[in-house]
């Protein structure tokens, strides 16, 4: 267990890592912090949770001249809300040092995001399409980056991303330092990868599962139309402090957020067709706890670290096993504990199947809630309410009320018909959802990280996380794009370094 005061990391920035309170630096960072010192180029992979952004932002921290008003650093990310909460860790991590970081995003103005820019921070974290137009628009000028970082690496050289990660790449010099951090790194990528690193160390924290120990991992088989009423009674058996609930579609997502409203929970909807400030109020409110509920495509599976997310619910399973990695990684973080539940329809038995060989890890089975123990689930809740309310105190001017009606009725009865009216009874209010088609397995091995490398595996890749995730990436409506994804992986012209 290292910590960080030993890693002989810059005295400003160490300044800021006990400003945040770390002290002991997890595997990943205590690994990537002494490697990253000689300015190599670097693979890290290690689970969901574990630092990953501490890891890859010391080293670019301690790259940047605090007094060249530049941008020297920069990061990529797959999504807008990622980019957001990176550049946030960056600011805090760089706050010693004097160097600032700004995120650039689609969606937001671009004339905002000029503005921040004249404040010259040092380091840019963006998603792809709106990086590209900063520098087609000359508003961020890459040829004094030194550094660049691709987060969620495997999602970022996948379909969707490549093709705008070569255009960028290709206009920072080629003398930079690249580095790649995922949980995930299917093999069949190293091809790719190694046509634009220059002879990358690879440090990958080394795990029997892909998935992190400390979240249990739980699946009902139910009928596509029993998964709501599954969903609303499991909330109601074990009340999650925070909730992620995966939803394949974009409508799907409306329509369970909507639904939940409805059966009185608090739960509100993200995916990319929504409007920028609509999900940034979003996430904003899931972090301060005023929806306990969100409701969310893929585009909140990767990186996204919010506090005392307790629970994850796959409502619809993923298409592949990084995903359904990546999803439930979004709770059990920093050594916290978490439950996640899929839901699988029976003719979705193999794919669950296909998706534990992947992460090497079985899950529980569990059987369908029912409405009693849903019921059950809230009286308990009700006498938990009780309790406190007991241990609270402030009740002397009702003592008069309670003495008169113990004066008629034995305490028993009095304590039950109490709790009846506390509890509310679970909600059974018909909501109507568009039924989804249950997920296939498309490919053979889908895509452990020990998987095939050749080149079928990679073509087949390609073809399922883009068809699935195309619609709700950060990307600038560029249309289909025609050609075959493994024809545009090996099309790829990275330059190599020497
Ligand atoms: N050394 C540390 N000690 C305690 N907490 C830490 C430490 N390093 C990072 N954290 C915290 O752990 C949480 C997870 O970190 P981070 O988001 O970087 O994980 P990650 O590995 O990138 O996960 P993912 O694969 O999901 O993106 C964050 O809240 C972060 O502030
Ligand atoms: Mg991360």
């Amino acid at each position: 267990m290292a910590l960080f005061k030993d890693l002989n990391i810059e005295e400003p920035i160490l300044k800021s890592i006990e400003k945040m309170g770390f002290t002991e630096a997890t595997p990943i960072q205590s690994e990537v912090i002494p490697v990253a010192k000689n300015g190599r180029d670097v693979i890290g992979q290690a689970q969901t949770g574990t630092g990953k952004t501490v890891a890859f932002g010391i080293p670019l921290l301690e790259s940047v001249m605090p007094d060249q008003r530049h941008p020297q650093g920069l990061v990529l990310a797959p999504t807008r809300e990622l980019a957001i909460q990176v550049s946030e860790e960056l600011n805090k991590l760089g706050q010693g040092k004097g160097i600032t970081s700004l995120a650039i995003y689609g969606g937001q103005e671009i004339s905002k995001q000029i503005r921040g820019l004249k404040k010259r921070p040092q380091i840019i974290v963006g998603t792809p399409g709106r990086f590209m137009d900063h520098m087609r628009r000359k508003t961020i000028r890459p040829e004094y980056m030194n550094t660049v970082v691709l987060d969620e690496a495997d999602e970022m050289l996948s379909m969707g991303f490549i093709e705008d990660i070569e255009t960028i790449l290709k206009e920072v010099p080629e003398d930079r330092r690249t580095m790649l951090f995922s949980a995930t790194m299917p093999k069949r990528l190293k091809n790719v990868v190694t046509t634009f690193m220059a002879d990358p160390v690879t440090v990958a924290i080394k795990s029997k599962e892909m998935t992190v120990e400390n979240i249990e991992q739980r699946y009902v088989v139910v009928h596509e139309k029993q998964k709501f009423d599954a969903l609303c009674h499991m909330l109601d058996i074990d009340p999650p402090e925070l909730a992620i609930v995966f939803g394949r579609t974009k409508r799907r997502v409306d329509e369970v957020a909507e639904s939940l409203g409805i059966r009185g929970f608090a739960a509100e909807g993200l995916h990319g067709d929504m409007k920028q400030e609509r999900r940034d109020a979003v996430i904003r409110k899931f972090k301060r706890g005023a929806i306990d509920i969100l409701v969310a495509t893929d585009v909140a599976a990767r990186g996204l670290d919010v506090n005392n997310v307790s629970h994850v619910f796959n409502f619809d399973l993923p298409q592949d096993s990084e995903s359904y990695v990546h999803r439930i990684g979004r709770t059990g973080r920093a050594g916290k504990s978490g439950i996640a539940f899929s839901f699988v329809t029976p003719k979705e038995r193999d794919h669950l199947k296909v998706i534990e060989k992947n992460t090497k890890k079985k899950m529980k089975q569990q059987s369908m809630p029912t409405y009693e123990e849903a019921l059950a689930g809230r009286q308990d809740r009700s006498v938990n309410h009780l309790q406190e309310s007991l241990r609270k105190g402030d009740f002397e001017h009702l003592m008069g009320a309670a003495r008169a009606m113990l004066a008629e009725h034995d305490p028993e009865t009095l304590v039950a018909a109490a709790l009846k009216t506390m509890t509310k009874e679970p909600d059974q209010t018909p909501v109507s959802l568009t039924g989804e088609s249950p997920v296939r397995s498309k490919r053979r091995n889908s895509g452990g990280q020990g998987g095939q490398g050749g080149p079928k595996g990679q073509k087949s890749y390609n073809r399922n996380s883009s068809a699935r995730k195309r619609s709700d990436r950060d990307r600038r409506g560029r249309g289909g794009g025609g050609g075959k994804p493994d024809a545009k992986v090996k099309s790829l012209a990275f330059k190599k370094k020497k």
